[in-house]
């Protein structure tokens, strides 16, 4: 699957991934193209194409594509010869199949997706899964046949669940036209059903629900457990069980955390296969599905100037950088058995290093991108109590406001000596990145929320200019920043002359602003992956090896420093984090990318 038809296209642009049941089956019945091939590019607009604008360009395109229907009901649809959209977008032609959003020729066969939000009554349900699934809608991303399902203990009737789905709905600031005809229509297309996560009983009516709206379409069901993990095999048990599709794909969305350890993880794994085969598990790690975390590839990749530089001959460091500016509120009991650790490092931040630090993989297929980054996990040296350092924020009154600390709340025990905080330093064991520090930060109630990358480049060797660039020349080296967000960002940091007759040097940004780049709001990390999980693209999700290989690298950590009862080092809350983490960057020779003046 190629990043760019992944990034830029919805369900009828989107090349199958070769794992696709359908392909392995079928593709000697049509002329499947090299799914890389399927991609658009913008040859004059200043502004790209995003997913929406796709969407809603791929159903212009159903007009004038023809379709055939093959064995399974699925679809296998052929384009018209070239065509150029209006704005310049031009589409190499290619023959895709579809059988998502599958469309007989009689029109009386058509397939349908019921996509069902398992503890739909709860936060994220409500602050980022129903709102990705409207804003698909809108885009137009979603099949013409669908319907959701919110699934939870508490009471509700499907009109209750409108109305607190509906609080939560928002267009996108630049696209407002029919926003509340579409939410009116979107809601209509959302149902409740209220029952226990471990009835066979109520998951049989919840089937039957669904049985009604799927009218005797080919159905095709997407499980999003949004619940407490505990509940997780329960759930999943009994939705495979008794509300399975009978005549297309079931797929299980599962949320983190993935266990709290190695020994957890695979017994999570071990239980969840009992009732699903791996390509039927999408676990999620919501940090891939964000846009820049997305484009990572593309800048390695698609950039002549930056993979030759991509190693230990050019790179000096790499930092992951993630802070919060509010603390764990409303989310204690949960974060007080993970810590920051379980919660941001050893998924999001070890994810996004795996992208940064792959090799180049053979295609972009889900399953050879997922090869390189366990690789990446598996080189990893073991991580040394030493290399880390752990915070906890305390309670602070800043201009007549108190600010509590983390044990503050009441959900938190007040001798919890879990950390909010953390700092590592990491290490590569492979020929390319040998004796690189790839430094991890992360924290929550620090003083700002932000997400970033921080390449640090050498030294320029014999550097003509070193003195005409003051005296700290770590402060001269280059520096590439992926800012993830917010204000998205790509920015190199260089060395230019100021302008003048004289010689000085300073440091400038070759900046580019997504918001001064495109005009265009960037779709949610959830909507990305919603869409993905929809069509079976699982390059974003994590596989099973992975998900071993990152526990593996953090779980004697974690239980080294629950078994030493390690005391986190104290910070106030709204500050830069403990003072710790500038010793152990010093001890690599690097300083926090994110620290400096003008980071
Ligand atoms: N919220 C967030 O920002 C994030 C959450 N996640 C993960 O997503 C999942 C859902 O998170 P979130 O929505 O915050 O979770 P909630 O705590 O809000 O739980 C979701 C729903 O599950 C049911 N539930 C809660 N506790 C129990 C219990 N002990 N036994 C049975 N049912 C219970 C409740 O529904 P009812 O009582 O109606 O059955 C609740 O509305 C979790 O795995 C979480 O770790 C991941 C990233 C971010
Ligand atoms: O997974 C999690 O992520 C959120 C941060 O996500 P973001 O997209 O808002 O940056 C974090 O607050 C939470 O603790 C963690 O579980």
């Amino acid at each position: 699957m190629s990043s760019f038809s992944s990034s830029l296209s919805c369900p009828t642009y989107r090349s199958r991934t070769s794992s696709s049941p359908f392909l392995s089956n079928h593709s000697s019945l049509i002329n499947v193209v090299d799914p890389r091939r399927s991609l658009s590019f913008h040859s004059a607009s200043p502004q790209g194409p995003n997913l929406s604008e796709l969407c809603v360009r791929s159903q212009q395109r159903k007009s004038v594509q023809s379709s055939a229907l093959v064995q399974d009901g699925s679809v296998a649809t052929k384009s018209s010869p070239a065509e150029e959209l209006k704005d310049g977008l031009v589409t190499i032609p290619t023959i895709k199949v579809d059988n998502v959003v599958a469309e007989s020729n009689g029109g009386g066969n058509q397939s349908t997706v019921s996509i069902t939000v398992v503890g739909a009554s709860g936060d994220l349900a409500k602050k980022k899964i129903f709102p990705a699934l409207f804003a698909l809608y809108y885009e137009g991303c979603l099949p013409e046949h669908f319907t959701i399902f919110g699934y939870a203990r508490s009471k509700m009737t499907d009109a209750e669940l409108r109305d607190m789905v509906s609080r939560t709905l928002t267009c996108r600031i630049d696209k407002r036209e029919n926003c509340n005809e579409k939410m009116e229509e979107f809601l209509k297309r959302c149902f409740y059903h209220s029952g226990q996560y471990d009835s066979q009983e109520h998951f049989v009516a919840l089937d039957k629900k669904l049985k009604e709206h799927e009218g005797g379409r080919l159905s095709n069901r997407l499980f999003y457990l949004s619940i407490p993990p505990n509940i997780f095999v329960d759930a999943v048990k009994c939705a495979s069980s008794s509300a399975s599709s009978v005549n297309g794909w079931t797929r299980v969305i599962v949320e983190k955390p993935f266990g709290r350890d190695s020994k957890t993880s695979a017994a999570l794994t071990k239980s969840l296969k009992q009732y699903l085969e791996e390509d039927q598990i999408f676990r999620i790690d919501h940090y891939l599905g964000k846009e820049l975390v997305e484009n990572l590839s593309v800048l390695r990749f698609s950039n002549l100037i930056f993979e030759p530089l991509w190693s230990r001959q050019y790179i000096r460091n790499v930092q992951f950088i993630f802070s919060e500016d509010f603390g764990t509120e409303g989310r204690g009991g949960y974060f007080d058995n993970y810590g920051i650790i379980r919660d941001i490092m050893q998924n999001h931040l070890l994810q996004i290093l795996a992208l940064f630090a792959m090799e180049t993989p053979v295609s972009l297929d889900a399953e050879d991108i997922r090869n390189e980054k366990v690789k990446v996990l598996r080189s990893m040296r073991p991580i040394q109590l030493e290399d880390v350092v752990i915070g906890q924020y305390k309670g602070q009154t800043t201009g007549g406001v108190t600010y509590p600390g983390y044990t503050d709340d009441k959900t938190v025990p007040k001798d919890s000596l879990t950390p909010t905080f953390a700092a590592a330093a990491l290490f590569i064991d492979n020929a390319r990145w040998d004796g690189v520090p790839f430094l991890m930060k992360a924290g929550k109630a620090l003083h700002t929320r932000s997400a970033e990358i921080r390449v640090q480049f050498r030294h320029v060797p014999g550097n003509l200019y070193n003195r005409n660039s003051g005296t700290d020349l770590d402060q001269t080296t280059n520096e590439l920043v992926i800012r993830v967000q917010p204000d998205e960002a790509i920015y190199l940091k260089i060395n230019n002359k100021v302008p003048g007759l004289g010689m000085r040097l300073d440091r400038s940004n070759l900046n580019l602003l997504y918001s001064a780049r495109y005009s265009k709001e960037i779709p949610d990390a959830y909507e990305r992956l919603l869409l993905d999980a929809i069509e079976g693209e699982r390059r974003l999700f994590i596989r099973s090896d992975e998900l071993d290989a990152a526990w593996a690298l953090f779980t004697p950590l974690l239980k080294e420093i629950e078994e030493k009862k390690t005391i986190p080092e104290f910070y106030p809350y709204g500050s830069r984090g403990p003072v710790g983490a500038h010793y152990l960057a010093a001890k690599h020779k690097v300083q926090w990318g994110d620290l400096s003046l003008e980071s």
